[in-house]
């Protein structure tokens, strides 16, 4: 029997964590110190010792410093429904990795240490350069709390410091402004000069900074409110610096860089902690005060270098433990995923339970429709309304390529492009998030009589234009050059305003090389929309770049005509239709050698504004290029997007796919 086995696995692997944690560490007696703040649920809240949920408190409080060190955030979760513990670790943006995490490392420790959060249900800790949230009962991703925790000040400027308090608000405001831009970090650092004379000047350095699971709307929202707490003005003169630390933001602006160093002015800092009478813990920082004096800067080196061996060791040890201890625990397959690739550090990991709660366990009234691969359920998660999908074809043996696609597909962020906003994969069931798309997809528009006359042509070439933007991003716009390969009117999905995004990854593939390359991988499609090449023999492989456009071209033509691929076997009643055996390319090639160019355009559309009808006739015109039998022939959709753009004289198109023999 071997050791894990003889003594209980748990208290082991808990004892060695915390004698690591305890272990000081030389980079973070440099960069982190202790805000003096814990906040703890009180006693009514509770965990039993050895009760699964507290097991799930540990793992996840010893996962998160490691596992938002590279990223400088981490929101994720353990264990699912009653017993589910959600965290989330957060580091300043500028801090280095292994600063991050010894930061966040010292947050636990101090959750672990304050005798008030022993077994608490809820618990967070404030260092100045990081910070740990986790709860059992509170859902706290993507929702701002604006209320601020700890507001510091430090130095003193005469009068107004000349132009400082000027200067701190453009800059705090101007940082807040690109930190709720930037969907990456949601961060920005900065500085300002001011007080300028011909031959000096004085700089401010800020940061702002929230955490990435808000939108941009509610960072820009809690880091104004913050601003608006900014009174850095004192009994006539102007405080030199100061910081506001939030759940969900943080503000800081200072007259020395706000670097990954210590904050040499901590000493002098001037506290105003609103909650920290009740809820600090025992108030003693276990960093040592900076600038204490050089006599015992030998000894904290020596005790440093021994404990960073001892700790190291200890670590090595602790980390085979957890090894040993994920490898038998049941903890939920979705908290494990996020191990075996790199997804983008704001994608939720959901567990089942979630999702069945937001969904009223998958029922008929959340669907919002079936397509090929599985159902998509409506929800409304943590205050944002999303769209589930349901996989029903996957299974454990092609997990591993679906998470390879995922990290693929949390990694695109265009306007143009459905985003993916979470998944989950447990129990063998697989599930993709994404952002809910209102005005569903755009089949429907064109299907439904009254939505496509309220299609208008203006909304319709808008359309037109943002799906080739979107591919173009998908072409060109990510490291490798990335093909759809199921590009269709029901993976086009229009927001409230009717912006076109592309939607369905499921079945990406990249390309290494340029488009001449050819996926020999097992291929997808949709009759109709799939270009001649890849339809042959039913192989279904000869995908490229160029057999994207092919079904680009048909979508745009659908847009025009208002007629799907399908029309034509559905509805043999309608007039301009012979024989069940044309189609949407054979109606409009038949019409355009005729020049019968306004024939094959929707009936529903105004045909009185002339520019209208030349953009109309264009698109067909696009559209035929797009769907010409030889790949090589068809623009590219860098050529696509100018067409479209300009009046560019256009090449007679050539016989279209399909129609040559
Ligand atoms: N993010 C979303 N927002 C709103 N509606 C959506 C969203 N995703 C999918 N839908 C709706 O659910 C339907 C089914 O989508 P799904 O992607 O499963 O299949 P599909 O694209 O129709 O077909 P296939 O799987 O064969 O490609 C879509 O037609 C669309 O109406």
């Amino acid at each position: 029997m071997s050791f894990f086995h003889t003594i209980p696995s748990y208290s082991v692997l808990y004892f060695l964590f915390i004698i690591v944690l305890t272990a000081p560490s030389f980079d973070m007696i440099l960069c982190c110190k202790f805000l003096n703040n814990t906040i703890c649920a009180g006693i009514d809240n509770k965990l039993d010792n050895g009760s699964v949920q507290q097991s799930n408190v540990d793992i996840l409080l010893a996962d998160l410093p490691g596992n938002a060190s590279q990223n400088a955030f981490v929101n994720t979760s353990v264990g699912e429904g009653q017993d589910g513990i959600l965290g989330v670790a957060i580091c300043l943006a500028n801090i280095s990795p292994s600063s991050c995490q010894n930061c966040l490392q010292w947050a636990v420790k101090h959750l672990y240490s304050d005798p008030k959060c022993k077994n608490s249900n809820s618990a967070e800790s404030w260092f100045d350069r990081c910070m740990v949230h986790y709860s059992s009962h509170e859902l706290f991703f993507g929702v701002p709390k604006t209320r601020p925790n700890i507001t510091t000040f430090w130095g003193k400027s005469e009068a107004n410091g000349g132009g400082l308090e000027t200067a701190v608000y453009k800059l705090i405001n101007n940082l807040s402004d690109s930190a709720a831009k930037n969907s990456e970090t949601r961060s920005a650092l900065g500085q300002l000069d001011y007080n300028q004379t011909s031959t000096s000047s004085t700089t401010i350095y800020g940061l702002a900074q929230c955490t990435r699971d808000l939108s941009a709307g509610n960072c820009s929202t809690c880091l104004a409110k913050f601003t608006r707490q900014l009174k850095i003005k004192s009994s006539g003169s102007t405080y030199t610096g100061a910081r506001i630390v939030g759940d969900s933001c943080f503000i800081w602006y200072d007259n020395e860089p706000i670097n990954n160093t210590c904050d040499q002015n901590a000493e002098n800092e001037h506290i105003n902690n609103p909650i920290s009478d009740q809820n600090s813990g025992n108030g003693s920082s276990p960093v040592p005060p900076e600038g204490r004096g050089k006599s015992r800067t030998k000894t904290i080196t020596i005790v440093t270098a021994v404990s960073v061996v001892v700790g190291l060791l200890l670590l090595v040890i602790a980390i085979y433990f957890v090894w040993l201890r994920k490898r038998t625990t049941k903890a939920s397959s979705s908290w494990r995923a996020t191990g075996y690739c790199k997804l983008r550090p704001d994608i939720r990991v959901y567990s089942i339970y979630e999702l069945k709660t937001a969904t009223q366990n998958f029922s008929p009234s959340k669907r919002l429709g079936r397509g090929g691969y599985g159902e998509v359920y409506q929800a409304v998660m943590y205050g944002r309304s999303v769209a589930i999908k349901r996989l029903l074809k996957a299974s454990k043996e092609n997990e591993q390529e679906l998470i390879k696609e995922l990290s693929l597909v949390s990694y695109m962020e265009h306007p143009n492009i459905l985003k993916l906003v979470g998944y989950c994969f447990e129990k063998n069931q697989y599930f993709f998030v994404y952002e809910h798309m209102p005005n569903g997809s755009l089949d429907k528009h064109l299907k439904d009589p009254t939505s496509r006359q309220k299609l208008s042509w203006t909304t319709r070439f808008k359309i037109i234009k943002e799906i080739a933007q979107g591919l173009s991003y998908l072409h060109y716009g990510l490291e490798k050059r990335t093909t759809h390969v199921d590009l269709k009117l029901t993976n086009i999905l229009l927001s409230k305003e009717m912006a076109a995004k592309i939607a369905d990854f499921d079945m990406l593939r990249t390309f290494e090389t340029d488009e001449t390359h050819q996926s020999t991988e097992k291929g997808y499609g949709t009759i109709g929309y799939m270009a001649p090449e890849v339809n042959v023999l039913a192989l279904r492989k000869n995908y490229s770049l160029k057999s994207d456009i092919y079904s680009f071209g048909i979508m745009v033509l659908e847009i025009v005509t208002g007629k799907g691929i399908h029309t034509f076997r559905k509805t043999e009643s309608e007039e301009n239709i012979s024989e069940s055996d044309e189609n949407l390319t054979s109606f409009v090639w038949k019409n355009w050698n005729c020049k019968r160019y306004l024939e094959v355009i929707d009936p529903y559309l105004d045909l009185k504004i002339q520019r209208d009808n030349e953009q109309m006739v264009r698109c067909i015109h696009i559209g035929l290029l797009c769907i010409q039998h030889e790949a090589a022939k068809r623009p590219d959709i860098l050529d696509v997007q100018k067409l479209l753009n300009t009046k560019e004289p256009l090449p007679p198109p050539s016989v279209p796919g399909f129609l040559r023999d």
